[in-house]
């Protein structure tokens, strides 16, 4: 494949060839074989910048997101300041074309401060050069229904999608693990199934009722497929993303205490992991997002009622998205390119991201090496944070080169400097 000017300008035999006998200034990446895919499309990253710069700042996370294969990622609102407005939401566009390692799409928030109450200034945002095109309070559920229900009915005029965080508050009150066995045998406040579900059901039934298109960030329970299946069926505009924790594992996790394995909604149980893993297979859920969710040290090794919770999940993801779903048969290669790049740009609206890899297409692309393994350790990824559940882990599947726009950003475990040569890494 021969690219020029950020975009695919032949592909057959010879032709890097004939490019590097005229041009000596031609970089040249040997795929070794492997495979090469649409660059991945994260639709749910935190970066953490502003406010917790010490752990993830846009130029860490975007180095992550490179090494990960990703060419573009929705940066998520629960910043500090919260990304309820057009200064923050243009801000963190601005840094993220700065540093230039991958497409940094802000997610405007969908009530001010989060709060839940007061819908924040969506037509602002999406207006402003960032062109937010997807709000969520993720972190927090927008649990009240008639502001749902006024979100969506905003967003079905301004043509963008709201990601809910399904889950009732009322039902998990100091719930900080799955409900169930193991939780009790542990004596850990238990999350039921039900606290996601019933939301799902009920965003449905809104997002129908109003027209708007709805999206469940991390899904993570059997019912929640059920319910999805259904709202398909109904002709309503619902989408759903699964984690790549909640495929891999599952809470037995929980039996050391370790907060690593922390996190909202919780790991569940091995059945849940079967039935998303089908739901993905099957597209009932649409594709593979991370929730990247970077925590210092110290708000994580306390005790497990006390940590924050999240994981990482950038650097993480390719090689599980192989081990569950490549691996076993579930999908083959084209489907990774589904689930993890085409699906989440269609569901986003990105015009230069998911496309397909021919000739006059724009050049965001990941080589892949399906065979090589390499051992997770926290504290060697890119981002700032080490809050890593599969650390000494094995994983299979390496990311060789991540290109965007024709600019290679990551090749053989190494980031590329930040375009302007910001030092902030
Ligand atoms: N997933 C998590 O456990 N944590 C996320 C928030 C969220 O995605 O709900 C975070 O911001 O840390
Ligand atoms: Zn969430
Ligand atoms: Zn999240």
């Amino acid at each position: 494949m021969l690219v020029r000017d950020g975009m695919i300008a032949a592909i057959g035999a010879g032709v890097a060839d004939d490019a590097t006998d005229t041009d000596t200034d031609t970089e040249v990446i040997d795929g070794g074989g492997g495979v090469l895919l649409p660059g991945f499309v994260d639709m749910h990253t935190h970066l953490r910048e502003p406010g917790r710069e010490d752990t993830e700042t846009i130029a860490s996370g975007s180095a992550a997101a490179a090494l990960g294969g990703y060419t573009a990622v929705f940066a998520m609102a629960n910043t500090d300041p919260v990304a309820d407005s057009v200064v923050v939401t243009d801000h963190v566009h601005a840094v993220g074309r700065q540093v230039g390692l991958v497409d940094v799409h802000p997610v405007g928030a969908v009530t001010v401060g989060l709060g839940g109450t007061q819908l924040a200034e969506m037509g602002t945002m999406a207006a402003g050069t960032a062109g937010v095109r997807m709000f969520s309070d993720d972190g927090k559920c927008v649990h009240d229904p008639l502001v749902m229900r006024r979100a969506l009915e905003y967003a079905r005029g301004l043509d963008v999608l709201i990601a809910q965080h399904a889950e009732e508050p009322r039902l998990t009150v100091g719930a900080v693990a799955h409900e169930g066995p193991t939780a009790a045998r542990l004596g850990l406040t238990g999350w039921p199934r039900s606290a996601e579900e019933s939301i799902v059901a009920r965003d449905a039934i809104l997002a129908r009722d109003a027209g708007g298109r709805v999206h469940i960030c991390h899904a993570s329970t059997a019912g929640t497929v059920e319910i999805l299946k259904w709202a398909r069926a109904q002709g309503i505009s619902i989408s759903a993303e699964v984690t790549p924790h909640h495929l891999l594992l599952d809470d037995s996790r929980l039996e050391t205490y370790d907060a690593v394995n922390k996190v909202n909604p919780p790991l569940r149980e091995a059945s849940d992991c079967r039935a998303l893993r089908e739901a993905l297979a099957e597209g009932v859920i649409d594709c593979v997002a991370t929730d990247h969710a970077p925590h210092a040290a110290q708000e994580k090794c306390c005790e497990f009622a006390n940590a924050r919770p999240g994981m990482l999940g950038l650097q993480t993801a390719l090689p599980i998205v192989v081990e569950t779903m490549v691996t076993p048969g579930l999908l083959d290669w084209r489907g990774v390119a589904r689930v993890m790049s085409e699906r989440p740009a269609q569901i986003t609206r990105l015009p230069d991201q998911g496309r397909p890899i021919a000739v006059g297409e724009p050049a965001n692309l990941t080589i892949v090496d399906p065979e090589t393994s390499w051992v997770v350790r926290g504290d060697e990824l890119a981002s700032r944070s080490a809050n890593t559940p599969y650390e000494e882990m094995t994983m299979t599947a390496t990311v060789v080169a991540t290109v965007l726009r024709g600019r290679i950003t990551a090749r053989d475990g190494h980031a590329a400097v930040p375009a302007d040569g910001m030092e902030t890494l």
